[in-house]
């Protein structure tokens, strides 16, 4: 287990990580999620031992490392632009570790054999790694962290330089690897897809603090407040509540509380449709029905029809946990759109 407890680090009069506190549980995939300059990578180098914190300690598995130099942490590291000993083979590379710690030959090639395997380049060991693709190179680099056998992996960003496809195959990579090898990871990302996709849990950052951390349903289905429901998805607003635009009812008939609305465009998304609703003295609203849902209602640009949340319940634009009484107009929330690739 990891354990950040009130954690400040600050560069000059500026807090990059203020009273952050972070549990990480032992062969959990835990995802650092915030946009730039939230603190995810200073964080990140705190447990790595890169950065000292100004206040507040690192406890892993039971022992204060807060002052413990990184080398003697247990712990394997990622980066986004991987420095790859460009002499050497895939093969030296993924076994340099072990050879610093002087492994016996034998142990090493095995290990090397058995890590090439399940990083999937088991075919590659002769090559150096400018005859690598990306994808390729940051496997190999994950090889290079695992032979150690780390307590801890560290990622920053590892696939934050590949194409969009490249990265989609290497997140269901890693997660398969770490269903497989178990190992207590820590990743940084500015990609809410790929943490949800990936992690067990999620710690969102935002200005050096931390928002909320909870398994990605929860953070999806009950943020705590506008900022993480923002990060996490879209957001429709109506009136001063907050839901998910899949969360939205429309209906031909105004019923009890719908609120009137007419259809300003139809986009069709394959499976999806959104509906984008002009609402009277309220602006824009989209909402987000299934194809079937649709052509049920038979919906047409120009149509009057009626909106209304399903039964969940919304989140207050000011951030409080229950409808409130009238509230003064308040600005809009500071909804940030999910960061793109
Ligand atoms: N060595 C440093 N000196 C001064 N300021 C720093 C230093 N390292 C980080 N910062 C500042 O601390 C804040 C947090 O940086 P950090 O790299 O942790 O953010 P991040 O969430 O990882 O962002 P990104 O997604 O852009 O990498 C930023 O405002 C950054 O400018």
């Amino acid at each position: 287990m990891i354990s950040v407890s009130s954690v400040s680090k600050r560069y000059g009069g500026f807090a990059a990580l203020d009273e952050v506190s972070v549990e990480v549980e032992s062969g959990s995939l835990t995802a650092l999620l915030g946009p730039s300059g939230s603190g995810k990578s200073t964080l990140l180098r705190v447990i790595a031992g890169l950065e000292v914190p100004d206040e507040g300690t690192v406890v892993l598995e039971d022992r204060d490392v807060t002052r413990l130099a990184p080398q003697r942490r247990g712990i394997g590291f990622v980066f986004q632009h991987y420095a790859a000993f460009k002499h050497m083979t895939v093969r030296d590379n993924v076994a340099f570790g072990l050879k610093v710690r002087k492994r016996p030959k034998a142990e090493i090639a095995a290990k090397v054999d058995e890590l090439l395997g399940v990083v999937g380049l088991a075919g590659y060991q002769g090559r150096h790694p400018s005859q690598l693709s990306g994808g390729q190179r940051q496997r190999m680099a994950l090889a290079r962290a695992l032979a150690v056998e780390p307590k801890v992996l560290l990622l920053d960003e590892p696939f934050g330089a590949l194409d969009a496809n490249v990265r989609a195959e290497l997140r269901a990579w890693l997660r398969r690897l770490h269903d497989e090898v178990h190992v207590t990871t820590v990743l940084v990302t500015h990609d809410q897809e790929e943490a949800m996709e990936l992690a067990d849990r999620i710690v969102v950052l935002n200005g050096g603090r931390v928002e909320q951390a909870g398994a990605p349903r929860e953070l999806y289905d009950v943020p705590a407040n506008p900022f993480v429901m923002g990060f996490l998805g879209p957001v429709a607003r109506l009136g001063q509540g907050l839901v998910r635009p899949h969360d939205l009812i429309i209906t031909a008939g105004p019923g009890e509380d719908g609120i009137e609305a007419q259809v300003a465009r139809i986009v069709h998304l394959g499976f999806e449709v959104r509906v984008e609703l002009e609402l009277d003295g309220e602006g824009a609203v989209a909402a987000q029905l299934t194809r079937h849902e649709a052509e049920e209602l038979e919906l047409a640009e120009g149509d009057i029809v009626y909106v209304r949340p399903d039964g969940t319940a919304p989140l207050q634009a000011d951030g409080a946990p229950e409808p409130a009484a009238p509230a003064p107009e308040a600005p809009a929330p500071e909804a940030p759109a999910p960061a793109a690739g």
